[in-house]
C-alpha cells in the first residue's frame, strides 16, 4: 500500500491528512484522516482527528503538551499509532508545505543541500520556514523510509510579471540579495483554481479569478489564465493585508520611529537609526502586530462578534472601538486589493473566491466584501446561501444570488490535498 501523509504548517496550526495513492488514479489520492492542531502559541492548543475511513469517527481535545509545532507533529504520531489502525511502514512519502522556497520553484525532495537551502530563507518567512524544518526533521526521524518532499507556497508565483515582482530600489543590490515579490499561499492557489474549474467546468488556464487567502495569515492573489499576475504578499509574508499577528502594509519608515525609545532621545541623537535592530523589526511586525495587536484576541471569530458592523457601510467611519476597527481594516485593505486585481484584469474576472480560516467561516466579511464589490458587477450575495456555509458541504459553495454574472464562491481549501495530489502525479517520486 501506498500512503501519502501531507502536512502543512500555517503560522498558528498544524493540518496534516493521510491519503491513499493509488497508481491508476494518481490524480485522486484517497482521504483516510485529517487532523488539525489549532492555537499552537494560544495555549492550550485543540487537537482534532478524524477518521474518514472509519465513519468519520473523531476525536478533540485540548493539549498541554502542544507548544509548537514538533510538539504537535509528535502528538499527531502518538494519536495515529493510538487510534489508528495504520502501520507507518506503508507512509511512503512525506510532502511538506514550505511557505518560502525562494529560487526553487518546483517540489523537491529532502537532501542535504534542500534543507539548508530552506534553513538559509527561514529569515524571509519567520512564522514558518522554522517551523516546517522543526517537523521534517522530525518526520525524517520517526519515519526513516519515507521520502520528505517540500512543496512550496512560493512556486506558485513564480511567473509574476517583473514589473509585479520588482521594488523600485537599487536593482544591483536587489539581485545579489534576491529581493523580489516572492508571494505566498501558492498551495492554496493551486488547489482553487483546481476547484473553481472544476466547479464551472472550464479549464484551468482559461480562468480569471480574484482569490482571498484570509487565515492567521492572510493574502490575495490575481490569477489571469490560470496564473498568477499579482499577489499582496511580497518579499516575505509580511506585507499586503494584516493578519492575526502580522502588520500587512505599512510605511517601511515605521518601524524606526515605533522602535525609538523617546521622542527627545530621537531629535538628540543623530545615531538613532542604528538602534533598531533588524531582529526586533520584525518582532514587532511579524508576531507582534495584526488584528491581536488591536484588540488583544488572535481569534477573527470573536472580533466578529464583538464588532459593530452596522457601520461599514459608511466611508467616513470614525469608530475608536477596537474590534469594529480591526474588522473595518481589513475590510478596508481587502477592498484596495480587489479593486486593483480587478483592473490587472480588465474586469473580466470569473469569480471572487474567499478561502482560509477566516475566509470560509466569516459571513459577515463575505457580506461586506460582496455589498461593496457589487459595484463591479460581482453576484449580489444571497445571505440564506452566504449565512448557511459549512465545514462539511462540497470543496465550493456559489453564494450568489444565482445569475451568471461574476461568481461570489467559497472555497473549502486544502494545501494537503494539492500536495497529494501533485506528488501523487509526480513520476519522478514514484521511481
Ligand atoms: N467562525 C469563524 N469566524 C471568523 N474567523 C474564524 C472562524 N473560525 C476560525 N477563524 C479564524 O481563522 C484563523 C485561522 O485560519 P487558518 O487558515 O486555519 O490559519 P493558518 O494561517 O494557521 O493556516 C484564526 O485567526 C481564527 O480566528
Ligand atoms: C503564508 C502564510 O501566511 O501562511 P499561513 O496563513 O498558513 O500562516
Ligand atoms: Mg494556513
Amino acid at each position: 500500500m501506498s500512503l501519502v501523509l501531507a502536512v502543512n504548517a500555517g503560522s498558528s496550526s498544524l493540518k496534516i491528512s493521510l491519503f491513499r495513492r493509488s497508481a491508476d488514479n494518481a490524480a485522486n489520492p484517497a482521504l483516510l484522516l485529517s487532523s488539525s492542531t489549532s492555537s499552537i502559541f494560544a495555549p492550550p492548543a485543540r487537537f482534532k482527528l478524524n477518521f474518514v475511513a472509519l465513519q468519520h469517527r473523531s476525536l478533540s481535545e485540548e493539549v498541554d503538551s502542544i507548544y509548537d509545532h514538533e510538539s504537535a507533529f509528535k502528538h499527531f504520531l502518538y494519536r495515529l499509532k493510538e487510534e489508528a489502525s495504520v502501520d507507518t511502514i506503508d507512509i511512503k512519502h512525506i510532502a511538506h508545505r514550505v511557505v518560502h522556497g525562494g529560487d526553487y520553484i518546483s517540489p523537491v525532495m529532502i537532501f542535504e543541500e534542500s534543507y539548508h537551502h530552506i534553513k538559509k530563507l527561514s529569515d524571509l518567512a519567520p512564522l514558518h520556514n522554522g517551523s516546517a524544518l522543526s517537523v521534517i526533521s522530525s518526520a525524517i526521524k520517526a519515519l526513516p523510509h519515507a521520502k520528505s518532499i517540500a512543496f512550496f507556497d512560493s512556486a506558485f508565483h513564480k511567473d509574476l510579471p517583473t514589473h509585479v515582482a520588482t521594488y523600485a530600489i537599487n536593482q544591483q543590490v536587489a539581485h545579489e540579495k534576491g529581493l523580489k515579490k516572492y508571494g505566498f499561499h501558492g498551495l492554496s492557489y493551486a488547489f482553487i483554481l483546481r476547484a473553481v474549474a472544476a466547479h464551472l467546468n472550464k479549464a484551468p488556464d482559461t480562468l480569471n479569478i480574484i482569490a482571498l487567502h484570509i487565515g492567521s495569515g492572510a493574502s490575495m492573489c490575481a490569477i489571469r489564465n490560470g496564473q498568477s499576475i499579482d499577489t499582496s504578499m511580497g518579499l516575505t509574508p509580511l506585507s499586503g493585508l494584516p493578519g492575526a499577528t502580522r502588520a500587512g502594509d505599512i510605511d517601511a519608515s515605521l518601524i524606526f520611529h515605533y522602535t525609538s525609545r523617546s521622542p527627545a532621545h530621537m531629535s538628540h541623537d543623530p545615531s538613532i537609526s542604528k538602534e533598531v535592530k533588524v531582529t526586533e523589526a520584525e518582532d514587532i511586525l511579524n508576531f507582534k502586530s495584526g488584528w491581536k495587536a488591536l484588540t488583544g484576541t488572535a481569534d477573527f471569530k470573536e472580533i466578529t462578534e464583538k464588532a459593530d458592523t452596522s457601520v461599514l457601510s459608511d466611508p467616513i467611519s470614525r469608530t475608536a472601538d477596537p474590534n469594529t476597527l480591526a474588522f473595518r481594516i481589513m475590510l478596508d485593505r481587502i477592498l484596495h486589493f480587489a479593486g486593483a486585481y480587478h483592473l490587472a484584469l480588465h474586469g473580466n474576472v470569473d469569480a471572487l473566491v474567499f478561502a482560509g480560516g477566516v475566509g470560509e467561516r466569516s459571513a459577515e466579511l463575505r457580506r461586506a466584501v460582496g455589498e461593496a464589490v457589487a459595484c463591479l458587477g460581482f453576484a449580489v450575495i444571497d445571505e440564506t446561501k452566504n449565512s448557511q456555509v459549512n465545514d462539511d458541504e462540497g470543496i465550493i459553495v456559489d453564494i450568489g444570488k444565482g445569475d451568471e454574472r461574476k461568481r461570489m464562491l467559497v472555497c473549502h481549501t486544502d494545501e494537503q490535498l494539492e500536495m497529494a495530489i501533485e506528488c501523487s502525479l509526480a513520476n519522478e517520486f514514484w521511481v
